[in-house]
């Protein structure tokens, strides 16, 4: 049956051609515990979902439809290791990397468990050695700068961690280096002694072709500077693939493993996040395990109706396929987060960007719109005008660490305001009578007719408010949980996998093509990329 014609699915597709007329200020004006009534609390975060276009009869029909795609089961399944990712016949389980000690989970007999703890001890060893200088360098000097090289997975995560949680952060100086421009590489080691600097070769397959690129690049810059067996210490290895990594020189004892079943776009809890560990040390490292897996525990066990991520992902189906928003806006006000949208457009858009079921029938549906955004202020300033008056409705999710790190109270009240004000601004809006009543003392007449139109704000435009006490380890954890664990249900609201990314895979293959084609040798390219290349290689 087609997603379309099941039962909540029709019903949900019927309450929305009334919702078109629900008005979200009035909704407030005759319940006053609206703000409360949608409103739910887990592992210190605080969600406020009442600035949504629903009533009690939408909600009760989303959970329906939770509870017709089996989000509760499917869920279990996950948790359990089976596997779900069924294209690449791998289980699921970043869970499992922030499960404390003594929980055994056997896959393939395997308790997943104690080999989680095995490379954290190896990590924390390390860690603890490098920070206190016990391990150093080739000529014998202490590590004061670790850069780890790696992209999309092996890189959003951690920087964005390490950037999130910079004030709890002590210790050698962290970098990283994504981008095959070799800009990037450049302006990192421009600041860098070779006698002090550590590389973190962060890569799942260890075939990727920028990371490798990168690291031979590091590599060179390295020997010349020190000579080839500096190589040995100033070198670790981050992967799945021993063979790879052995093949690039790097011996396995000064490489920490992982494992298949960990997503590249999860697996900032594996060992892709020893930059991290070794940014924030063993304990705040634990203390952000601890509030992802807190959060993991309240997914698997909160009842839909007060289960953050469940909730999230039902809100953002109803207003992609129900009220047709064209795109999903992030809005953290945090500074630290800046690149907190970044991290979680891979989550979303790698994991959920897909176009047919598990099953390979087309979904039919639209699955997960665009994801973007900025922090705000900023964004205010930039991309808000479109969110208040543009022409299309573009939901947003809010996030607000209360307590400030910094000593200037009046600017985290304004803060604070501004993000408030802006979710208030988009659901009230501004009428015509409000705007007429504001003119009519300077303007009067056809001045006053032709001001008006451009001043008016629709309003009644849905947003939803996280609220965290602070921008810590734990809440942190926390937080990245809860959407990654959106991005699940969603898949399964969807029926689609979000495990697998066979969409990167063409241009990847074709960039080799490209590169075939510049050293000169025979290959077929279209017209249009043949002669982009002819003048790409004449400058
Ligand atoms: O860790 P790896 O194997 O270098 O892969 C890096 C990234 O490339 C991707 O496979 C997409 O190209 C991501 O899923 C992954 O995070």
């Amino acid at each position: 049956m087609m997603l379309t014609d099941t039962p909540c699915w029709q019903r949900l597709t019927t309450l929305a051609q009334s919702a078109g007329s629900l008005r979200l200020v009035d909704c407030f004006a005759v319940d006053p515990d609206r703000a409360t009534r949608y409103a739910v609390e887990a592992c210190g975060l605080y969600l406020d979902y009442s600035k949504q276009r629903i009533d009690a009869e939408v909600l009760d029909a989303l959970l329906a439809l939770a509870d017709q795609q089996q989000v509760a089961a499917r869920t279990a399944s996950m948790f359990a290791g089976e596997r779900i990712n069924h294209t690449e016949r791998r289980a699921v389980l970043h869970t499992a990397l922030r499960a404390p000690r003594g929980q055994p989970l056997l896959v393939d007999g395997q308790d997943v468990n104690a080999d989680v703890h095995a490379v954290l001890d190896r990590m924390k060893e390390f860690a603890r050695r490098l920070r206190s200088a016990e391990y150093r360098g080739h000529r014998d000097e202490p590590f004061t700068d670790v850069v780890n090289i790696g992209i999309g997975g092996s890189d959003l995560g951690p920087r964005m961690v390490n950037e999130s949680l910079i004030d709890f952060c002590e210790g050698p100086r962290t970098h990283y280096v994504a981008n095959v421009d070799g800009a990037q590489l450049q302006s990192v080691l421009a600041g860098l002694d070779p006698a002090r600097t550590l590389f973190i070769v962060t890569s799942k397959t260890f075939t990727t072709q920028e990371t490798m690129a990168n690291a031979r690049a590091a590599r060179q810059w390295l020997v010349a500077a020190l000579g080839e067996a500096a190589v040995g210490q100033h070198f670790i290895a981050v992967s799945t693939n021993a063979d790879e990594v052995q093949r690039f020189g790097i011996d396995r004892q000064r490489m920490f493993e992982f494992w298949d079943w960990v997503g590249g776009r999860y697996s900032v809890w594996s060992a892709v996040g020893l930059s991290l560990m070794i940014a924030l040390g063993p304990d705040r490292h634990g203390q952000w395990l601890a509030g992802a897996h807190a959060m993991d525990a309240h997914f698997r066990s909160a009842p839909a109706a007060s289960n953050l991520p469940v909730l999230l992902a039902l809100l953002a189906v109803w207003n992609r396929n129900f009220l047709g928003a064209p795109s999903q806006v992030v809005a953290p006000y945090a500074q630290k987060l800046e690149r907190f949208v970044a991290w979680l457009q891979q989550l979303e858009m790698e994991s959920n960007g897909k176009c047919v079921h598990r099953d390979g029938r087309p979904i039919g549906v639209a699955s997960t719109p665009a994801l973007w955004g900025d922090v705000g202020t900023n964004g205010q300033h930039a991309f808000f005008q479109m969110l208040h008056q543009g022409s299309d409705v573009h939901p947003v999710d809010f996030i607000l660490p209360l307590k400030a790190d910094h000593p200037w109270p009046e600017q985290q009240n304004m803060l604070v305001a501004n993000c408030l004000a802006q979710s208030a601004a988009l659901m009230r809006g501004k009428s015509a009578d409000e705007v007429r009543a504001e003119l009519s003392s300077t303007l009067s007449g056809a001045a006053l007719d032709a001001a008006l139109p451009h001043r008016v704000f629709p309003g009644n435009r849905p947003s939803n408010t996280l609220l965290l006490p602070r921008l810590d380890p734990f809440h942190l954890g926390a937080l990245m949980a809860l959407y990654e664990h959106r991005t699940f249900v969603l898949s399964v609201l969807w029926d689609v996998n979000a495990f697998d990314q066979w969409g990167v895979e063409l241009g990847k293959v074709l960039a080799q093509t490209v590169l075939k084609a510049m050293a000169g040798q025979g290959v077929v390219l279209d017209s249009s990329t043949r002669s982009l290349l002819n003048k790409s290689l004449t400058i």
